[in-house]
């Protein structure tokens, strides 16, 4: 499906109910496979979760996680822990080039039974559930959080826990402290110290239901609308103030842009300051780099030079993100420079028409450029990727007055 997307709107003004986070419930389901004790409210409607949760069902061999990174990473450590099951783990062709060898050295050492299908180092993996009783393992924390999170997850139903090393500068901090928070919510004790993570074991968690917060990555693109309007009220729920996400630093970054964040009961507000433009912004990403694609919209919209670093995570995602910005940004007639983990834009006063925006089966990429619509028509192809993380995203641009068609290329 390719969409025709077009805003002439100078008050950019409605009322969004942003689905759950995808890396809260993603966990969840996890900690609720191992802790049938454990209910979940507001969990994410993505596609990512919808494969996690079937899989977890599924008590077929082959397992396919479709697009779902991080829960081909949890699975790999889950499926790993289960005595007795044996099950090739996969995905889309996409996944079957992102690297797992990290994680499933990890698990070796701690005595798990996996072999690689294909490629060594890369999905399909074959797993022979084993009881693992290592109770350390050391592993190296510079390419994925996922990994680390993933030996988080399962490291309580562990009959000795877990102690993790990590080596090398640890990526995408946020995410681990947030496995760690949710382990300690549900009153499994774990610290997180230096280059060290201890999760003690726990046979049993008290009944509860734990809420998911809506997803913050997903709020990057009410931020983007925002800077980019005139003038903007958006309202956004169901969000909290001390979030687990650290996307929420957008409410920090986006202020550069004039766009205000007022959190109240169980949403925020943002509101756009008319006039305020930064002369340029320069953000370390790697704390959250699922906000490298909006906030390089951003800019190419407000004609904003920008340079992003941090970003070395950004090449085996989706896609490798870095070349899909660069080639699309370009589209619009701006120059962008790229190395291996930054984005630099020197962007034109003017855009290019008629552009076709490509998506690579890249939500992000899709869901980062309609923003620019404000600014120009274009067309964006393979729309309905954005199901990955946000499957009603389409939905709820039309109600801030988006005009989206289908399209022929
Ligand atoms: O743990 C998580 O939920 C995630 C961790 C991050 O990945 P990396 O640690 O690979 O950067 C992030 O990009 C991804 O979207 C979700
Ligand atoms: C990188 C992402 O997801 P995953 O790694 O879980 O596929 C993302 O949602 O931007």
């Amino acid at each position: 499906m390719n969409l025709k997307i077009s805003n002439t709107t100078k008050h950019l003004s409605g009322t969004i109910k942003v689905t759950g986070s995808k890396s809260e419930s993603n966990r969840l389901l996890i900690l609720q496979a191992l802790y049938s004790n454990l209910k979940i409210s507001n969990l994410s409607n993505s596609d990512d979760t919808h494969y996690l949760q079937k899989a977890l069902k599924s008590e077929d061999e082959l397992v396919d996680i479709h697009h779902a990174g991080t829960a081909m990473r949890f699975l790999t450590a889950y499926f790993s822990t289960l005595e007795g099951r044996e099950v090739v783990l996969t995905g889309s062709k996409r996944m079957t080039e992102r690297p797992v060898k990290l994680l499933v050295d990890a698990l070796k050492q701690m005595g798990a039974d996996i072999s690689y299908e294909q490629n060594e180092g890369y999905p399909p993996i074959r797993i022979k559930g084993k009881k693992l009783t290592a109770n350390r393992v050391t592993l190296q924390a510079n390419i994925s959080s996922q990994y680390i999170s993933a030996l988080m997850l399962i490291a309580p139903s562990l009959p000795n826990g877990l102690e993790i090393n990590l080596e090398g500068e640890i990526t995408s901090t946020p995410y681990i402290k947030m496995t760690l928070e949710i382990l300690q919510r549900l009153g499994i004790p774990g610290v997180f110290e230096g280059n060290t993570i201890k999760i003690e074991p726990t046979q049993e968690v008290e009944r509860q239901t734990l809420a998911v917060e809506s997803d913050w990555s997903s709020a990057s693109y009410y931020y983007s609308l925002a800077a980019i309007s005139d003038s903007a009220d958006l309202k956004l729920s169901t969000y909290r103030k001390t979030s687990l996400q650290g996307d929420s630093c957008l409410a920090e970054i986006y202020k550069q842009f004039g766009v205000t964040t007022k959190f109240e009961d169980d949403h925020i507000i943002l509101k756009k300051r008319p006039g305020t433009k930064p002369k340029h912004i320069e953000e370390n990403l790697q704390n959250s780099p699922d906000i490298a694609q909006t906030i390089s919209v951003t800019c190419l919209a407000l004609s904003v030079p920008c340079k992003l670093t941090g970003l070395h995570t950004l090449k085996i995602k989706e896609t490798d993100r870095l070349v899909a910005l660069k080639t699309e940004i370009e589209k619009f007639g701006s120059k962008v420079k790229v190395t291996n983990n930054s984005l630099e834009l020197l962007p034109e006063k003017k855009f290019s028409e008629n552009v076709s925006v490509a998506t690579y089966n890249d939500h992000r990429m899709a869901m980062a450029f309609a923003p620019l619509g404000l600014k120009v028509p274009f067309k964006i192809e393979d729309a309905e990727v954005v199901s990955k993380s946000y499957p009603g995203f389409w939905e709820d641009f039309e109600k801030l007055s988006f005009k989206i068609e289908k399209t022929s290329i």
